[in-house]
């Protein structure tokens, strides 16, 4: 153990900062510090606050249900999709059970960055596990120069987060960061009950809450690959938690496939694996048929990306009337939402709500939905929302375009261009929106929930989006019924009149058709 070898409460608010660390010791372990049973707020985690100032998730604007409401009570009625089982058969067979919630208590290592970046980590794990279904008992944090090697945490605080599970009654331990499955496996055995990482967690949160077909492929593959490396971690500490626990449901990541009969079963994963990326690649056929479309009709396209829960599907919402889902609960999301939409000028547009991002998406999870997230990054914009109540939107800011620049790096294609909007101004405290202002000098600040700022964000779109129009005046010959066809059809007709020699247009259109209008241009 190094000195700086400490374990500080991540909730309690004080437990943070040079000070606070200097009189914390060994023998002070962080539960007899501050009272794992004390259960009178301290630990209320964002969600839970949110509950109890709105009475419920949705978005409480009090208007009629909307689509996405009546989506959002499918999802609180349907029960937890399993793919945990020791028939491989199961691996991809979807299956509901009763929701059933966990005991977790969370552990993280702070390696570097701020106080303030450890404690939003912390929470924003806090508000993973409860979107995943979980009940956040306690949240524990190492200050170590780097996670061990063998048990991710010192072995000395290992044995510690062992005493505060047993105090909690905790039945997880959930890990901020992504462990080996040797790790995994060596804290399993100290703790003596379930631990999973983060990766995990999100996979898990993505298996919840696919709906698509596409969706659902999409995850239970990053699911394998996630799995497949930790099969044998997995067996064993499923084997001895199997007798405690009603049926075959591992609770909490562990929603993956089963790894009985390890060998034959990897074998046949990997045959799984392939295909399900053939399937998704036929999918992805069928929406790349739809955008060339949407492509050849010259409509332009906007995607909304951000991190998860920065308000994208309000946002949507706010602009089109959607009415798709909205809840605070972390990748509500996931699959493409595309909407018609007008600009103040009247030129039509479409609208792409899609999955949000957060720090450290799992690398299965960019790989498995790059199909999706290619799509995005093949607009004529991208509207990149920000939380402007969280503690860090910086971070956020980061986090995004770095996932984004990932993703355009394979793809060879130029990113389109961004423009940053700032939401939920109307929960935003006023210093973080004065320094954000100055920060950022080309976003627009929204708020989805009052409306304020959306006239001023339509405007900024509409700008943003280059009209590819061209005004021209033509000559149509009478035997050119087609041109003028396209006209009607794709372009805005300002005068015309009928001629001898045929029919005087003037007219604003695409490009495509400028040039197909080029012999007949007219310069009166
Ligand atoms: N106060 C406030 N809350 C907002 C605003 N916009 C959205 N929210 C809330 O923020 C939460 C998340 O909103 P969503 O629109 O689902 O966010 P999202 O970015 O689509 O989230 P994911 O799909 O989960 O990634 C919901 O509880 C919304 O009611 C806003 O302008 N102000
Ligand atoms: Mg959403």
């Amino acid at each position: 153990m190094t000195n700086t070898d400490e374990v500080t409460n991540a909730f309690d608010g004080d437990g943070y900062g040079p000070d606070d660390a200097a009189h914390e010791t060994d023998t002070d372990t962080a539960h007899e510090a501050d009272g794992v049973h004390d259960t009178d707020g301290a630990h209320e985690t964002p969600r839970a606050r949110e509950r109890a100032a709105h009475g419920h998730d949705t978005d409480s604007t009090g208007h009629d249900p909307s689509v996405g409401e009546m989506q959002l009570d499918d999802r609180a009625a349907l029960r937890r999709v399993r793919g945990l089982s020791t028939e491989l058969t199961d691996v991809t067979e979807v299956e509901y059970r009763q929701l059933r919630l966990e005991r977790v208590v969370l552990v993280g290592v702070w390696t570097s960055g701020t106080a303030a970046q450890a404690e939003a980590s912390m929470t924003e794990l806090a508000a993973l596990a409860e979107t995943a279904g979980s009940e956040v008992l306690e949240g524990l944090v190492q200050r170590r120069d780097k996670p061990d090697a063998a048990t991710y945490i010192g072995s000395g605080k290992a044995n510690e987060l062992r005493e505060v599970v047993l105090a909690t009654g905790a039945d997880t331990v959930i890990a901020d960061g992504e462990l080996t499955p040797a790790q995994l496996n060596a804290l399993e055995k100290v703790v003596k009950v379930k631990v999973i990482d983060r990766t995990a967690l999100i996979l898990d949160i993505f298996a919840q809450h696919a709906t698509s077909s596409e969706g659902k492929a999409q995850v239970a593959l990053a699911q394998m690959q996630y799995m497949m490396p930790r099969l044998r971690g997995w067996g064993e500490s499923m084997s001895r938690q199997a007798g405690g626990r009603a049926g075959k449901d591992g609770g909490v990541g562990t929603r993956g496939p089963g790894e009985t009969k390890i060998e034959t079963d990897r074998r046949r994963i990997r045959e799984r694996m392939a295909k399900l990326r053939r399937e998704i690649k036929e999918m992805k056929g069928a929406r790349d048929t739809k955008r060339t479309q949407r492509l050849r009709s010259e409509v332009p396209s906007v995607a909304i990306v951000g991190y998860t829960n920065a308000g994208k599907s309000s946002l949507l919402n706010s602009l089109t009337g959607a009415g798709v889902l909205v809840e605070n609960a972390l990748f509500a999301t996931l699959d493409p939402t595309t909407r018609k939409a007008e600009f103040e000028d009247g030129r039509q547009y479409v609208l792409t709500d899609t999955v949000g991002f957060v720090r450290h998406l799992p690398t299965q999870l960019v790989e498995a939905f790059r199909s999706t997230l290619e799509e995005v990054t093949d607009a004529d914009l991208l509207v990149h929302v920000v939380d402007g109540s969280d503690p860090l939107p910086t971070e956020q800011i980061k986090a995004v375009r770095e996932v984004i620049t990932g993703v355009l790096r394979e793809t060879d294609a130029p990113a389109p261009p961004e423009l940053l909007v700032v939401n939920k101004i109307d929960a935003a405290d006023p210093v973080t929106l004065t320094q954000l202002r100055a920060l950022l000098p080309g976003a627009v600040f929204v708020s989805a929930r009052t409306g304020e700022g959306i006239a001023e964000l339509r405007e900024t779109l509409a700008e943003s989006v280059k009209s590819p129009e061209v005004e021209l005046t033509a000559l149509v010959p009478y035997t050119r019924g087609d041109l003028m066809a396209r006209i009607h059809a794709d372009g805005r007709i300002l005068g015309s009149s009928h001629e001898p020699e045929g029919t005087l247009v003037r007219a604003r259109v695409p490009e495509a058709l400028a040039s197909a209008l080029q012999e007949y241009r007219h310069s009166a």
